[in-house]
């Protein structure tokens, strides 16, 4: 792939960007592969899951810069100036689309964007996310309570601009804080969920809620899950970090009588009972708000998938003595992976894939499946 924004030096975040597609997936497997080698030997390893190497994105944080009338949509250069990267390749082509549309729309708001180094203005971000049907949901994050009216009054030209949109919202985020969102949000749509349906399987997500990057590789990662639940026929499965739910949806045969998620975040937790509605027996799935860190980890199948500090030490000797006959871990980060599955000696690894959520940069998913030495 080859990219302006990267060969002009506008954007660096494409790390790999230049180096051909299966050269990057096998350096990825090879390095995945050393920094787990304590823990499992090759022979665990699949065929690495590949990725469309660009178009691959379903979702855009961009901030929000330039003048009021004239505003950019991209990251944040050195000196706190936005640099407008509206047609960046790996993005999936249909939320590349609605960048102009969505900048064009910001521009007619009047509000200015925010000034990062002065710390004056109000629009900060926008965060977009493409269902794999191509709807759009489309998040405007601003500083202050204010800045919702200008934006709402103007909904009925946004839908016009982008007749794809299913969900806008409002972020407000007074802070001068790094990271993107604050946790009062607005929403401006009569629809609050956007379908996000994968093998047939529809996850329902809130602006709020986490959903996996890639949708392609996603769907792969949950079939890997799924197909492995099929053949271990478990009677009881606990999804912690379950987001929105695609383990637990993914990883329910006939045999689970109980299908429990937990999750932080409580916008992700009605998404995920929402979509258990449409699945077979939803009388099995309960999803409930918690830190997975207190939860019993009684199940015949346990699956965790944390954020890249990964379970930690103390859920990770929880699991070690649970009864639990076997554990799926999807990790963003080997590092952690490593570090928590030296924290598991009761649970060896039986079989391992890593999934190229991330193309063009180093960083990937692996799917490891655990399981109790002796059992
Ligand atoms: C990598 S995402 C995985 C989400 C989900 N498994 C999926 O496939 O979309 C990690 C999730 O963990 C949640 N989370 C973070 N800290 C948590 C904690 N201490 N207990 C439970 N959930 C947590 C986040 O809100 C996020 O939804």
């Amino acid at each position: 792939m080859q990219c302006d924004y990267f060969s002009d030096g506008r954007c660096a975040s494409c790390t790999l960007m230049g180096v051909p597609y299966q050269r990057q997936l096998a350096e990825k497997q090879r390095a995945a592969a050393t920094a787990l080698a304590a823990a499992f030997n090759e022979s665990s390893w699949l065929e690495p899951f590949s990725s469309p190497p660009s178009g691959y994105r379903n979702k855009a944080k961009w901030v929000i810069g330039g003048r009021p009338t004239e505003p950019t949509i991209g990251i944040l250069d050195g000196s706190g100036r936005v640099t407008d990267l509206r047609h960046c390749g790996i993005c999936e082509p249909r939320l590349r689309e609605s960048f102009g549309p969505l900048a064009d729309f910001v521009g007619g708001t009047g509000l200015p964007p925010y000034n990062v180094p002065r710390r004056t203005g109000e629009l900060k971000n926008l965060i977009i996310t493409v269902s794999p049907a191509g709807e759009l949901m489309v998040r405007f994050v601003v500083r202050a309570r204010a800045d919702v009216a200008p934006i709402a009054e103007r909904l009925p030209a946004l839908r016009q601009a982008l007749p794809q949109l299913r969900v806008a919202s409002v972020n407000i985020h007074p802070e001068h804080k790094a990271v993107l969102e604050g946790s009062d949000e607005v929403i401006l749509t009569e629809q609050q969920t956007l379908p996000m349906t994968l093998n047939g399987i529809t996850l329902q997500l809130r602006p709020q809620g986490f959903f996996q990057t890639n949708s392609a590789v996603a769907a792969g990662l949950y079939r890997q899950a799924g197909a492995w639940a099929d053949e271990l026929q478990p009677t009881s499965v606990l999804d912690m970090y379950c987001g929105v739910g695609g383990f637990a949806l993914h990883c329910a045969p006939r045999s689970a009588t109980s299908i429990r998620g937990v999750e932080i975040s409580d916008e992700a937790v009605a998404g995920a009972r929402q979509s258990a509605g449409d699945r077979p027996g939803p009388e099995r799935f309960t999803f409930a708000g918690g830190d997975a860190a207190a939860v019993d980890t009684a199940a015949d199948l346990v699956i965790v998938n944390p954020p890249r500090r990964g379970i930690g030490t103390e859920l990770a000797h929880a699991l070690n003595a649970s009864p639990a006959a076997h554990v799926l871990y999807s990790s963003c980060n080997v590092d952690s992976l490593a570090k928590d599955l030296a924290a598991m000696p009761a649970l060896r690894v039986r079989s391992a894939r890593l999934f190229d959520m991330f193309p063009q940069t180093r960083h990937s998913e692996v799917l490891v499946l655990l399981e109790r030495a002796g059992g």
